[in-house]
């Protein structure tokens, strides 16, 4: 796709609270080379990053659970079952994934490998997702974790093996797209 195929007409805020939403006006250029005005809401929360700890002689995976209020009444009770993950604030990566998944499961790892990045909603979402693996076990817990309180973080640590967790995709009691990704690749490549 040539550079030249987007030119943007106005952008208008229309909300920057604790997030950014965006109205963009702007003109494409259709692959017959004709050009169309089109308009779309962008929701710009930074990006993010996403970690799946995992346990190789035990063949489990740690994850968390936390309320998660924009799924709460849309056929979910809310509580999210999900891998550790937090917005960078400009952080890199492999930085904030670091102290991300101490602060919510309470584990310290040393290495962690980048597997992929994702778009998750790019209909409407600007966030880039960095998605990590890392091994854990009994020994690299350094704390209880559960995240910022002062935040309303109130997150639950759970143990899980692989299969169980996989069983919990197909049942409908792990529902969060990061998760069931890396579920997926851990089955195919690391377990
Ligand atoms: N006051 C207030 N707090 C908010 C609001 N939205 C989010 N927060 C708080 O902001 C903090 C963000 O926590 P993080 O752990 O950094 O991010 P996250 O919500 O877990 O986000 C991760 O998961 C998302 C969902 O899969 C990902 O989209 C994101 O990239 C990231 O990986 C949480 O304490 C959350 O409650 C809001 O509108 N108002
Ligand atoms: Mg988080």
């Amino acid at each position: 796709m040539p550079d030249d195929h987007i030119r943007i007409h106005q952008v208008e805020t229309l909300s920057d609270d604790w997030f950014l939403l965006k109205k963009t006006t702007f003109d494409y250029r259709r692959r017959d080379g004709s050009w169309q005005r089109q308009t779309r809401e962008t929701y710009d929360r930074g990006n993010g990053a996403t970690i799946l700890l995992y346990n190789r002689a035990r063949r489990t995976v740690l994850l968390v659970r936390q309320f998660r209020f924009p799924t709460y009444g849309n056929g979910h009770d809310g509580f999210l079952i999900e891998t550790a993950a937090g917005l960078l604030d400009r952080a890199s990566p492999e930085e904030r994934i670091k102290a991300e998944v101490e602060e919510e499961t309470g584990y310290r790892v040393g290495e962690v490998r980048k597997v992929f990045e994702a778009f998750m909603s790019p209909g409407s979402v600007t966030e880039r997702l960095y998605f990590f693996v890392a091994e854990y076990d009994a020994a690299s817990r350094a704390s209880e974790g559960g995240g910022i309180a002062e935040e309303g973080e109130d997150i639950e640590v759970l143990e899980l093996p692989l299969e169980r967790a996989l069983q919990m995709i197909a049942s409908g009691e792990i529902a969060d797209g990061k998760t069931i990704m890396l579920l997926q690749y851990a089955a195919l490549h690391l377990l």
